[in-house]
């Protein structure tokens, strides 16, 4: 299996990608990416016939140098041991002054854990809020029981009291079958939680972020959608307890930047893809893989002409970072303008999973692609406009497409290999 460290990852330009972040507004966010893929790249469980006297990973390594908290699994037995290390990744010494208290909704989800691991390694302190709906435990766990983390088990739908200095809020169902099983408990997660959120802000006077989508386009008239396009959104189809709900959290949350003054950043964020995303999720990118993966049709609904612009997560976390310690309060599309019909990303990802797995030496395979029905209100075109980001932020997309699927396809074969996919 290839390692982390037999992996070259080139940006856009052919560079060799070494770390993510930048020093943006005074703000350094920068991080080895090494540092970072040993948080979500590397075997998590290891395997044991009888002794736990020498834990090995998946690869026959030792394993002692790990930072992961292990999972040891007894064939035999069909029992499983969870041993919580006390040892963490060196974080930046941060003196007191620079030290944020940094609280992250939704932080124990696919994007939360993400920013949760970069403000970690940056020397913050971070407290995660998560209800679990449709986060897990295991994306943070390699942090319980670090002095500079907090894990609080609370749906954002009731109040949360807690000083801090800045607020990203995350929390929500994001995967279209996710959002769409509970819908009322979407919107109300979309409102009540913003509102508590935003009290909060108000009270601690705290900087607040909160995650948008490129939802609120809808399905849109204008393509690429740039932030003063209003929308094109079906207020009453199976999607509008999510992008409705989303709209009205942003009005919300102008609402009280401009009658209490608090401090408003927005991020619309458009599709994003990497580690940690939940395979069952039902979204088109994590589908694709597996399916590919297991060798099993790839599903297109519709007849695969609707477009899609995939970003990889460091981008946004990227992104999310300088737009939080920027000045910009108007929102700020963050997203990757490779724009790929769905037909057309079936075949891209299918050619990119044979090439992983020819690299580690298993057979060729072809899967087949077939067409389902297209859900309802299914956008018809998506692709940002990020001139706004560029313009004051600084910001751009580094990773290819290419670069994150092949990282993505590598994570869930270690998945896969760990007998969890
Ligand atoms: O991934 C994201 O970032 C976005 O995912 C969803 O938006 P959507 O664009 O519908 O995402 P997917 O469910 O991944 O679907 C993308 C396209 O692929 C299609 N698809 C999905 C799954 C599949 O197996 N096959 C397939 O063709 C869908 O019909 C859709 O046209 C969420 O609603 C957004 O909030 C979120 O930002």
């Amino acid at each position: 299996m290839a390692t982390s460290e037999t992996v070259h990852t080139l940006d856009k330009d052919g560079k060799h990608i070494t770390t993510v972040g930048f020093q943006r507004f005074g703000f350094d966010s920068e991080v080895s990416l090494e540092a970072l893929r040993s948080l979500y790249l590397r075997a998590h469980y290891v395997k044991t016939s009888t002794s736990t006297s020498s834990l090995k990973n998946l690869d026959g390594e030792d394993d002692t140098n790990d930072y992961l908290s292990k999972s040891i699994f007894h064939p035999d037995t069909g029992s499983i041991s969870y041993t919580t290390l006390s040892r963490f990744p060196p974080v930046k010494l941060l003196p007191v002054s620079q030290r944020k208290r940094i609280l992250v909704t939704g932080g124990a989800g696919f994007v939360g854990s993400h920013l949760v691991d970069r403000l970690m390694l940056l020397g913050h302190e971070v407290t995660v809020l998560d209800n679990f709906f449709t986060g897990s435990k295991t994306t943070v766990s390699h942090w319980v029981g670090h002095p500079n983390f907090e894990m609080v088990r609370h749906d954002v739908v009731e109040p949360f009291m807690i000083e801090c200095d800045q607020i990203y809020h995350l929390a929500c169902p994001a995967s279209p079958p996710h959002y769409q099983y509970n819908a009322v408990k979407t919107i109300k997660t979309s409102f009540m939680g913003t509102l508590n959120m935003l009290g909060l802000a108000k009270r601690t006077k705290a900087r607040f972020l909160i995650t948008s989508t490129s939802e609120v386009y809808g399905d849109p008239e204008v393509h690429p959608q740039p932030e003063d396009y209003w929308g094109h959104v079906n207020p009453i189809g199976p999607r509008a307890c999510y992008d409705e709900g989303k709209r009205v959290a942003e009005t919300l949350t102008y609402g009280f930047h401009r009658q209490d003054g608090v401090d408003v950043r927005v991020v619309r964020i458009f599709n994003t893809y990497g580690p940690r995303m939940n395979p069952f999720d039902g979204r088109v990118v994590s589908n694709f893989i597996v399916q590919a993966l297991k060798g099993e049709d790839m599903t297109v609904y519709g007849d695969g002409k609707q477009t899609r612009s995939f970003q990889y997560i460091h981008d946004l976390i990227d992104g999310m970072i300088a737009l939080m310690n920027s000045d910009e309060t108007r929102p700020v599309n963050i997203g990757n303008g490779d724009e790929f019909t769905i037909g057309e990303f079936a075949e891209l990802v299918r050619e990119i999973v044979e090439k992983v797995r020819k690299e580690d030496g298993e057979e060729p395979r072809k899967v087949n692609i077939v067409y389902k029905p297209i859900p309802t209100d299914d956008p018809q075109k998506r692709r940002p406009d990020t001139t706004r980001a560029k313009e004051v932020l600084d910001w751009q997309p580094r990773w290819t497409v290419r670069m994150g699927l092949e990282e993505m396809v590598r994570y869930y074969k270690s998945k896969m290999s760990e007998g969890s996919l």
